[in-house]
Parts: C-alpha cells; sequence; structure tokens
C-alpha cells in the first residue's frame, strides 16, 4: 500500500460515529416546511428537497451521508406569490417600509439584531454542519454578521444625520436624501450563506426596499431559525422568502421585470444569466461579487517566512473555499524552489480533522463534486509537467481534501485558469515581474493581489499597475474582505458595485433632492414643515 493510501485511511479516521461526537456539537434533523411571505409564515405540504452534510458519518465502519433535514422545493408559482407581495410592500415607494422614517427602520433592524442573537448557537452549529467550516470559524461568522449589521446601523445614523443638513449653492438650498430603488432579489453564497448574505440583504433592507430572499442550497437550513425574527421585525412583505431549485424559480422572476435590484454573491455565470432574463436591463441595478482569481506575487525581495505564512492563510482558509482567497502564486525562479519546500512544510502542519476538534485549520469541503474536480485539475496539471510537492498532497477521503501544492505551473494548465475554489495551491515560477502583469491584464478577473518583498522600489513600481487592474493591492499580507467598512468589489467579470457598510448603503439607494430657492419665504414654509410635520426632515437642528 502507497503512503498516500495509508494517509487516506488516515484522513478517513476522521469522521466518526455519531455517538463519538461530543454531544454539544450534535444536531437532529431539521425538517423546515415554513417560509415567510406577505408578512405570514405559512406550512409548505408540497415536495422537498433533503439537505446532506458534507460530514459524513461512520456507521459500521462505512462512511454515510448524514442528512441535516429538507427544506420546501417550491415552484414558480411560490416564488412569484412572494416576489407580489415584495412588489405590493414597496408599493411604488408608498408602502409603509419605503415612508418610514430613518429612525423608525433603524428600531426595526435593532430589534432584527436582538431576535437574531438569541438564535446564535443554534445557527451556529447548523452553520458548521452544512458547510463543513469549523466551529469556531462558524462563531466568527455569526459575530461578524451581528457587528456588520450594528456597524450598518451606525452607518445609516451618520448618513441620516448628514441628509437633515441642507446645502445651499447658487441660491438653491437642497435636502439630499438616500431612498430606496424597490424589491431587490438577494441571494447569497455557501461560503458564508449567512454574513456574505447578509452584506446585501440587510443594507438593502435599512435603506427601505422590499426583499425577496433566496438561500443559497449548502447553508439553507440555518436561514429558519431567522424566519420568526424577519417575521416579528420588520412590516408586512418586506422580507419574503423563497425556496426551491435556483434554476427553477429564479428566472422567472427575473423575467417579470419586477426586480429592481439583483444583489447576488455567486458564480459570473447566473448573474450573467438572470440579469439577462430582466425585460428592461437598463433599468436594473446589479450589486454583485463574483469569481476571482487572486494572484500572491512573491519577488526574490520576499522575506520568505511571510510570503509563506501569509499564502498559506491566505489560499487555505475555509479550505481556500473564499472569493478572496489566494488561487495561484507566483514566484522569482530565484527563489521558487526554496518557496515551495517552506511552503510545503507549513501545509503538512496544518492541522486537519472535523470542524469541531479544537484548533482544526483543514476540514471537508462542501460542495459533493468539488474532491473529484480537484483531483481532476491535479492530474491535469500532471500530465502538463508539474508534480505535487507536498507529502500527501491531493490525497482524499470522502469530502476530505488534504491541500496540495501544485509547482510548476504554466499557462497550459486548468489550475493556471480556473477558480479552483478549494485547496489545491498552485505555484508559478516567474523571471520577469511582466508576467504576473500580464497574466493579471489577460485573466477575466479583478479582485485582489498580494505583493510579497521588502524592497520599497519594486513595492512602489507595482503598486500602480495592479491598482488599475484589480481592486486591491495588499502588500506584504494576504488577500481578504475585512476589515469590512472597507470597500469590497472587483473589476471585469469580479464584481459590480461596491460592498463594505458605506458603498452598500450607497449601493442600494439613490441620491434624491428635495430643493427650493433660497428667499424668505421659502424659509418661512421649510421651517414651519420642519416644525410640524414628519416629512422626512428628521432633524431640526440646521435651518437655512
Ligand atoms: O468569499 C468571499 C468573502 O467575502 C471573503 O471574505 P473574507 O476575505 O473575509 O474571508
Amino acid at each position: 500500500m502507497s503512503t498516500t493510501a495509508n494517509f487516506t485511511g488516515t484522513l478517513e479516521s476522521h469522521f466518526v460515529e455519531e455517538s463519538n461526537i461530543p454531544e454539544q456539537f450534535r444536531v437532529q434533523p431539521l425538517h423546515q416546511r415554513e417560509y415567510l411571505v406577505g408578512g405570514e409564515i405559512k406550512t409548505w405540504d408540497g415536495p422537498v428537497t433533503e439537505v446532506y452534510s458534507p460530514l459524513y458519518i461512520k456507521q459500521n465502519g462505512q462512511l454515510k451521508k448524514k442528512l441535516l433535514g429538507s427544506y420546501p422545493l417550491g415552484t414558480e408559482k411560490e416564488a412569484m406569490e412572494a416576489l407580489d407581495a415584495a412588489v405590493a410592500a414597496y408599493n411604488n415607494g408608498q408602502g409603509e417600509w419605503p415612508t418610514m422614517s430613518v429612525k423608525d427602520r433603524i428600531a426595526c433592524m435593532e430589534n432584527f439584531v436582538y431576535r437574531m442573537v438569541q438564535q446564535r448557537e443554534q445557527v451556529v452549529k447548523l452553520l458548521m454542519w452544512e458547510i463543513a467550516k469549523s466551529y469556531a470559524d462558524s462563531t466568527k461568522e455569526f459575530d461578524r454578521t451581528v457587528e456588520y449589521i450594528n456597524a450598518t446601523i451606525d452607518a445609516l445614523k451618520e448618513t441620516d444625520r448628514q441628509s437633515s443638513r441642507f446645502e445651499i449653492k447658487e441660491g438653491v438650498v437642497a435636502q439630499i436624501r438616500r431612498s430606496p430603488l424597490g424589491v431587490v432579489l438577494s441571494m447569497g453564497p455557501f461560503n458564508y450563506p449567512l454574513n456574505e448574505t447578509f452584506t446585501t440583504l440587510i443594507p438593502a433592507l435599512i435603506m427601505g426596499n422590499t426583499i425577496l430572499f433566496k438561500a443559497p442550497k449548502h447553508g439553507v437550513l440555518l436561514h429558519s431559525y431567522l424566519l420568526k425574527a424577519f417575521q416579528e421585525s420588520f412590516p408586512k412583505g418586506v422580507v419574503n422568502t423563497i425556496y426551491g431549485r435556483g434554476a427553477v424559480i429564479t428566472p422567472p422572476v427575473m423575467q417579470s421585470g419586477k426586480v429592481d435590484v439583483l444583489a447576488f454573491i455567486g458564480s459570473s455565470k447566473v448573474a450573467n444569466d438572470l440579469k439577462k432574463r430582466h425585460p428592461k436591463i437598463n433599468r436594473l441595478r446589479a450589486v454583485l461579487s463574483l469569481d476571482a482569481k487572486n494572484a500572491a506575487i512573491v519577488t526574490q525581495h520576499a522575506d520568505l517566512k511571510v510570503a509563506v505564512s501569509e499564502c498559506v492563510l491566505g489560499s487555505l482558509s475555509f479550505n481556500g473555499q473564499r472569493c478572496t482567497a489566494i488561487k495561484i502564486i507566483f514566484v522569482h525562479k530565484s527563489v521558487a524552489e526554496a518557496f515551495t519546500q517552506l511552503l510545503s512544510q507549513a501545509v503538512n502542519n496544518l492541522k486537519y480533522g472535523m470542524p469541531w476538534e479544537a484548533g482544526v485549520q483543514i476540514t471537508p469541503v462542501t460542495e459533493p463534486d468539488k474532491p473529484a474536480y480537484l483531483q481532476e485539475c491535479i492530474r491535469d496539471a500532471e500530465a502538463n509537467g508539474a508534480r505535487v510537492v507536498n507529502e500527501n498532497g491531493g490525497a482524499t477521503a470522502g469530502s476530505f481534501v488534504f491541500p496540495a501544492v501544485v509547482y510548476p505551473v504554466n499557462p497550459k494548465m486548468k489550475l493556471y485558469h480556473e477558480e479552483q475554489f478549494g485547496p489545491v495551491l498552485p505555484v508559478v515560477p516567474f523571471e520577469s515581474i511582466q508576467e504576473p502583469i500580464d497574466y493579471q491584464i489577460n485573466s477575466s478577473h479583478g479582485m485582489q493581489v498580494s505583493i510579497f518583498s521588502n524592497d520599497a522600489e519594486e513595492v512602489a513600481s507595482l503598486i500602480d499597475p495592479f491598482v488599475n487592474l484589480v481592486s486591491r493591492v495588499n502588500i506584504n499580507s494576504l488577500s481578504q474582505r475585512g476589515p469590512d467598512a472597507f470597500p469590497f468589489t472587483g473589476r471585469k467579470d469580479s464584481a459590480e458595485g461596491t460592498l463594505s457598510i458605506a458603498d452598500a448603503l450607497r449601493a442600494f439607494s439613490i441620491r434624491s433632492l428635495v430643493t427650493t430657492k433660497m428667499n424668505d419665504a421659502n424659509k418661512k414654509l421649510i421651517n414651519e414643515i420642519v416644525k410640524n410635520h414628519n416629512s422626512g426632515f428628521l432633524s431640526t437642528d440646521f435651518i437655512f
């Protein structure tokens, strides 16, 4: 038996009998039948979709899929009903929610966060089981989401404070408001089913839009714990949930022409398909976070230890299943061998295991077809002259894939071009720094790049070319989205619109003006409106 075969057994040994899982991490199947439409929680009695965890369970020595529960296999009919409820609640901008004062909308959102936090333990546990994210990272995802919502509330308070002032220019007095856009179809990704979903859903909601929400298929059940919180915190029809196969229920929703904003995080293929279906595409706003193949560039002037530890973290956090992950590493040929050796050692020192194991860094991958796809990428690289450098790299057992460092990667290989979205690290040796620049110029992606070098002149000469090719240049550090207050976007097929906290509030609103000419009569009129009428003039602290 080969070493890798022995190692496969070692990997497999981490899948255990259910009775060997510590009790606080065990879950009972959750058969969700409820969906929220028009303010009512309805019970589904039609066919369902079963959800299986990527975390297999051992039974009599065999790996078995663990049933986590099921959710409604809704159809076009329910999706259209939910859409109509969102349209009715928006009511051409005349509904209760879009006309509600910012202060009152914030109060609804605070109520929601309060209720959401009550569900922390349940949501975190299901997050772990549904996508195989470590318990520690699942907890972080939940807490980061709560912080994101609270920061969004604070940012909106600031925006509101600004719009309560009057701008005076050339004799024209203007109040600049942030007004909602309409109905938002919100869809998040499987890798951050809570956090990323809420980075569009929450700002869209708080700006006064109404929502049609479809959860990702991996990470769908955890949202059932939040249905009641949505129902009890917002007016009827403001948040509506749809369940079913995306390919069946979302195209008719887009074809209806009733969606004003597509908020989607996932693949550019799906996003483009959905966008194209809208009959008046010029009226559709799209807020998208999509594909990315973020490069790291390690020059001969890099501190290799720093480069290695940042590349390991950047490539392998949540098994590389992050849009912001480093997905290709260019290394100057003079240091390529040394770097690759250090990288291999660091990868082999990572702690792998089940998500509940303390300190675990590598867990099973989420999507069932991912191990076969990654192995195919590795075979393709091997057929074109590369090899897996680290011991046991690429070994699989069930949904486990042990990270592989593949070297030397070249343009003939899938790993050079495709977004692997998994624990495989392609390393490309280069001679001229123009090679990684050309790679980025010719790439259909443009999210982030990481440059590793301690030579100021060299770093300075790389910042400008890359800033115009991607949306974030990281110096001697991994690529990542956070801190969440920073703008988060991308070029080409990587994104449309900018997320982050303040940017997302802008993305889901339009600046509209209330103006008048500056004269005594108007001054009197506006003063009276501010004093006696609640008409969006939220603060009386500055009257022209
Ligand atoms: O998948 C994309 C996420 O926004 C990545 O966020 P992160 O860089 O904080 O892991």
